[in-house]
């Protein structure tokens, strides 16, 4: 191992989410196979000591790129020197509770953290909110963070993009291999606007090649907006395999790049692209290259994206509202 390690912290880290990402983070399969990783892990003072397992299971996979691992219940320390900084703690959705009623039991999380990035990471520190509600979460964070660049902050709507791709490939009969383009709006949540008019499959417009609105407004969007509802119904618990795979491609996407002639979906702060009010963190489609990322420009959004990509805005300012009022922005 010759390159200097790159500091990731996780926060959440004895949490399913946590458990699911680490081994992942530490094979490499976060920044790449020649790319070493020291771990930070977060964790509130009631969860350091499963966070001590599992960094026991970590030694024990001996990972090559895995070059340390520091357990924490101290922000300071946590993002001290932070290159990638994934926040997933916080408190999961249970059964028959919004994203809204989350707010304010998760913004004094991400307060202190964002403030924690601000004072103590690295230069380069790039930043994933996994936990919900993540857009406005992110911008809890951000707002906390004045010397770091706002587009730095980002929240995890790769899980959509992924859910979204794999609807679609069923319904057309396409591997996911051959879909493109496809794009989430707005919030990580069941407002959420997972958008095929510019998507392709096998090279044809998707919406052409399905061509049944029914389907799209009925099945599709429903489906892929409620998915994560559906799983706490059948798992009891809120995704976790499928939330850290969604984490791993973000980061992986966002330092590696998207693939020519494609895009990724991620919740970034809006530079009023598309309508959406400066500065709310909304779903795009962006590409990615040399470790940035743009909002792709100039597509045309026909009156049914208009009003869903509107509605789940909508949400996303009123979820700012709220947080404003509680003086955590
Ligand atoms: N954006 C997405 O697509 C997406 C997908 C799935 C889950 N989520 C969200 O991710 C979050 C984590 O989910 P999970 O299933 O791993 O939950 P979990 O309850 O299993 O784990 C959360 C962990 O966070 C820890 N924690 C709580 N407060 C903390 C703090 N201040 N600092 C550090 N650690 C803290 C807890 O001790 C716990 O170990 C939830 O908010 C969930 O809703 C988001
Ligand atoms: O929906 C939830 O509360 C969990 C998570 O955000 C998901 O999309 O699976």
């Amino acid at each position: 191992m010759t390159r200097t390690p790159v500091n990731v912290t996780v926060t959440g880290a004895a949490g399913q989410i946590g458990y699911a990402l680490l081994f992942r983070i530490a094979s490499g399969q976060l920044l790449g196979a020649d790319v070493p990783v020291a771990l930070r892990l977060l964790e509130i003072p009631q969860g350091l000591k499963a966070a001590e397992g599992t960094a026991m299971e970590l030694d024990d996979c001996a990972f090559p790129l895995l070059s340390g691992i520091e357990i924490t219940d101290d922000p300071n320390k946590a993002f001290d020197g932070a290159n990638v900084a994934l926040l997933v703690g916080a408190r999961p959705r249970t059964k028959g509770m919004e994203r809204g009623d989350l707010l304010e039991a998760n913004g004094g999380i991400f307060k202190p953290q964002g403030k924690a990035i601000n004072d103590h990471a690295a230069d380069d520190i790039k930043v994933l909110v996994v936990g919900n509600p993540a857009n406005t979460n992110a911008l809890i964070a951000q707002a906390a963070a004045p010397d770091v660049p706002a587009e730095r902050f980002t929240a995890m709507t790769r899980l959509d993009h992924n859910r979204a791709l794999s609807q679609l490939s069923k319904r057309t009969g396409t591997p996911v291999s051959e879909i493109r383009r496809l794009t989430i709006w707005g919030n990580h949540s069941a407002t959420q606007y997972p958008d095929i008019f510019h998507a392709e499959v096998a090279g044809k417009n998707a919406a052409e090649a399905v061509n049944d609105e029914k389907w799209l407004a009925e099945e599709f969007i429903p489906t892929v907006a409620k998915r994560g509802a559906a799983i706490i119904e059948a798992r009891g618990a809120s995704s976790a395999a499928s939330a850290a795979n969604a984490a791993v491609d973000h980061i992986h996407t966002w330092v590696n790049g998207t693939p020519e002639g494609d895009w990724t979906s991620m919740g970034v702060p809006s530079d009023g692209s598309y309508g959406v009010p400066e500065g709310l963190i909304s779903s795009f489609p962006v590409t990615c290259s040399g470790g940035t990322y743009e909002i792709v420009q100039g597509l045309e959004i026909n009156e049914f994206s208009r009003a869903r990509i509107d509605a789940s805005v909508k949400e996303l300012e009123e979820e700012r509202e709220a947080v404003r009022g509680l003086g955590l922005i």
